[in-house]
């Protein structure tokens, strides 16, 4: 039997269960078995899967002219041997055709569709010899979300996101202070600073994962925008954050406010299982509670709360392909009716004079300022609370890095709420909303 490479059946087997809806492509890269290939492997495997979940439409596009019945349907093994032969073929420059084309046969093969496997050799010899094109990154989005996108933000901003969410986004590090950078170096992880947060760094070579600082938790991998959302929403006495998992951003408000009763709830228990394991080097100095945001058991009590809600993560698509796969359009009305209550529910828990962050990562107006809009609409004793004072606010304390705040006033919208797109400063892509309780 022909050889299939580690790399390429691990991508097979990944692209399978996220096909299948079993786990995000995101947990399956970072698991167990994945762990146990070699680097090179690791790192070819990670771009397999991403790169096909990244290019599925416009590789299918490609691919279903090419067989005797471009409608015909196809087993999902069959049909993701074919995307990723066509993935090596028409996007990766270093991979020899040979080995693209052979293994996606011998995949099938061992898939139990040796019958298929003559029709994957000849598609993918005729998609070879075409050679290779540029795709246009909007051909990789489902029609009706770059349609949206251009209605809300015109289309050179769609076409921007686009083009984005094609690409591997950076890996954003927060560190506490000098000495963790120092021990960084010297285990070989260079870093440079990030676009916004004296605390932010990005990472330019090496693995923080492997490095004690990251086991110890004086590091962690957080995404730019995610510890920005969490320096926004700012310092309190009694603090809220009432949808926690991980915690990346409970952790930024642990840093923030060391002497504050800090809440954390979720309201799944395995999530909040493993935010509780991920907090618990902080002593138990954060209360895990399993709870419905959406009815929280809390009445004016505290003076802080985030509500970092569920959403479609349409602003997260470059480090979540397969999110513009699953999503429908009837999703982002469905999540707005969650967000809402969970918004109301907030805004129960917190104090007169107490303030609500609410935030999403996704670029979508229902989930965003429609939300905002309907629950603030429904209540006389909240009010929005202008984001530029907080921003500049931010800069005078070095929380930001000089030259921040006046970056990051640009996205400020004409209501007061701020819209990150994603890369525009390296980040994925973030909404955020302050909002007072009079
Ligand atoms: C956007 S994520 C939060 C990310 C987190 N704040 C962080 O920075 O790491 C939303 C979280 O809310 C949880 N969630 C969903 N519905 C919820 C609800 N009704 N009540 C509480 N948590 C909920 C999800 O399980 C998920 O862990």
């Amino acid at each position: 039997m022909a050889q299939v490479s580690p790399a390429r059946k691990a991508a097979f087997f990944i692209l399978l269960a996220v096909d299948r809806g079993e786990r995000h492509s995101d947990d399956l890269l970072r698991a167990q078995s994945l762990s146990k290939l070699s680097a090179v492997d690791r790192n070819l495997a990670t771009a397999l899967v991403l790169g096909v979940l990244r290019w599925q439409i416009a590789l299918d596009a490609a691919v279903r002219p090419l067989l005797k019945k471009p409608n015909a349907r196809l087993d999902v093994e069959v049909l993701i041997a074919l995307r990723l032969g066509a993935f090596q073929l028409l996007q990766m420059d270093r991979i020899p055709a040979r080995a693209a084309i052979d293994e996606s046969v011998e995949l099938v093969k061992q898939a139990g569709h040796r019958f298929a496997s003559g029709m994957v050799n000849a598609v993918l010899r005729k998609l070879a010899a075409g050679g290779k094109k540029t795709a246009d990154a909007t051909s990789a989005y489902p029609q009706w979300m770059v349609e949206r996108w251009t209605q809300t933000f015109g289309e050179d901003t769609a076409c921007e996101v686009c083009r984005l969410g094609q690409a591997q986004p950076v890996i954003g590090v927060r560190v506490a202070d000098a000495p963790v950078e120092q021990e960084l170096a010297t285990a070989g992880v260079e870093l440079v600073p990030g676009s916004l947060l004296s605390r932010a760094r990005i990472v330019l070579a090496g693995d923080i994962t492997t490095t004690s600082a990251f086991r110890e938790g004086r590091t962690r991998v957080q995404d730019e925008g995610s510890q920005l959302i969490g320096e926004i929403a700012g310092t309190g006495t009694a603090i809220l954050d009432c949808c926690a998992a991980p915690g990346g951003k409970t952790l930024v408000l642990a840093e923030r406010n060391p002497e504050a009763r800090i809440v954390a709830c979720e309201v799944s228990e395995p999530r909040l299982h493993a935010l509780r394991e991920r907090l618990s080097p902080l002593g138990g100095r954060i209360e895990c509670r399993l709870a419905d945001a959406t009815h929280l058991p809390f009445e004016a009590e505290f003076d802080l709360v985030l509500a970092d809600v569920p959403c479609t993560g349409t602003g997260t698509l470059g480090r979540n392909p397969e999110i513009r796969h699953r999503l429908v359009e009837g999703d982002f009305a469905r999540q707005a009716e969650r967000q809402k209550e969970i918004l109301a529910s907030a805004l129960r828990a917190v104090l007169p004079a107490g303030r609500v962050a609410y935030s999403t990562c996704s670029l979508e107006p229902e989930e965003n300022e429609q939300v905002i809009a309907a629950v603030l609409g429904a209540t006389a004793s909240a009010r929005l609370t202008p984001m530029q004072a907080r921003l500049e606010e931010m800069e005078r304390e070095g929380i930001l890095i000089s030259g921040a705040a006046a970056k990051l006033n640009q996205c400020v919208t004409p209501a007061g709420y701020l819209r990150l797109r994603p890369g525009q400063f390296g980040t994925d892509g973030f909404f955020v909303a302050l909002i007072e309780k009079m």
